[in-house]
C-alpha cells in the first residue's frame, strides 16, 4: 500500500524498495542550473513544441533494452530539436546511472532533468543536474524537499497524478509541475488524466504532460489541453531518436 491506500504494482514496489536502500548523501551539490522555462521559450520561438526527451534505456513497461552510448542518444535527441533532456539515474529497473547523466550534461547545452525516485534530501546530493524530479505520491514532506532542491540550485519538477497530489504540489510552492498520465499503482497510461487535471493548475505554473505521448496527435492533444511542454520517453527511444524527436517537436 502507498500513502493513497492503493496497492502498488509489483515493479513499483520493487523500485521504491531499491530507492529506500539508496543513501545518497555525498558532498552537498551546488549547481548553476540552465533554465528549463527559458529552454521551453526558446523552442517555442523557434517553432518547435517544447519537448523533454528522455534517455531511458529500459523500464518495467518496455520490452528489451537499448545499449547505445547514452551520450550518443542524448546528442541525437538535441539534434532532433529536444528543448531539454531527462536522464534516468535509476539503475536497477531503468538501466540509468548518475555517471550517464554527468557525461550527458557535459556533452549538451540544454537543461538536463535527473529522473529518479528521490525520497530524501540526502539523495539530492548525488550528481549535478539542472532539474530534479520529485514524485508527490512518494515524498512525505514535499515542501521540505522542494526547498532543499532549490537550496542546491536545482529546479524541482513535481510530478502529480491526482487532484490531491496537485494540491500538495501547489501548496509546496512548485512552479514546474508534471501531470503523469501513467498511474504508478497499476502502470496504466491514460491521456485523459492530463485533460482532467490541467484546468486546476494555476496559470503561473509551467505545466508538463508526462508519459504515454506517442504520436503527433497526442502532442497536439496535450498542447490543446494546456501543456506548456511534453516529457516523452518510450516513443523517442523506439527507433531513430533524432527522427522521432523531430516528428514530435514539429507536431
Ligand atoms: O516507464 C515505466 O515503465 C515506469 C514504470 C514504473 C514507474 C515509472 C515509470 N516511468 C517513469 C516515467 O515517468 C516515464 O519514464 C516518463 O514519464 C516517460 O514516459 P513514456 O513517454 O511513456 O516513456
Amino acid at each position: 500500500m502507498d500513502a493513497n491506500g492503493e496497492e502498488l504494482a509489483p515493479a513499483v514496489r520493487s523500485i521504491l524498495s531499491a530507492a529506500r536502500d539508496r543513501t545518497g548523501g555525498g558532498e552537498r551539490v551546488s549547481v548553476d542550473a540552465r533554465s528549463v522555462p527559458e529552454a521551453f521559450a526558446a523552442a517555442e520561438a523557434d517553432g518547435r513544441a517544447p519537448v523533454i526527451a528522455e534517455v531511458k534505456p529500459t523500464s518495467p513497461t518496455t520490452d528489451g533494452r537499448r545499449d547505445d552510448d547514452p551520450v550518443d542518444l542524448a546528442r541525437a535527441m538535441v539534434d532532433g530539436g529536444a528543448a531539454a533532456l531527462s536522464v534516468l539515474t535509476e539503475s536497477d529497473h531503468f538501466g540509468g546511472s548518475p555517471a550517464s547523466l554527468e557525461r550527458i550534461r557535459a556533452a549538451v547545452d540544454v537543461p538536463v532533468l535527473r529522473k529518479d525516485f528521490i525520497l530524501t534530501e540526502a539523495q539530492l546530493d548525488v550528481v549535478e543536474s539542472d532539474a530534479v524530479l520529485l514524485i508527490a505520491r512518494f515524498v512525505d514532506d514535499l515542501p521540505a524537499l522542494v526547498a532543499a532542491a532549490r537550496e542546491r540550485g536545482f529546479q524541482p519538477l513535481v510530478e502529480v497524478h491526482t487532484r490531491a497530489e496537485l494540491d500538495r504540489a501547489v501548496a509546496a510552492d512548485a512552479d514546474l509541475i508534471g501531470i503523469n498520465n501513467r498511474d504508478l499503482a497499476r502502470l496504466e497510461v491514460d491521456l485523459d488524466t492530463f485533460e482532467s487535471l490541467a484546468p486546476s493548475v494555476p496559470d503561473d505554473v509551467t505545466l508538463l504532460a508526462e508519459s504515454g505521448i506517442a504520436s503527433t496527435a497526442d502532442v497536439q492533444r496535450m498542447r490543446s489541453a494546456g501543456a506548456d511542454a511534453l516529457l516523452i520517453g518510450s516513443a523517442i527511444m523506439d527507433g531513430d531518436v533524432t527522427a522521432n524527436v523531430r516528428r514530435l517537436t514539429t507536431a
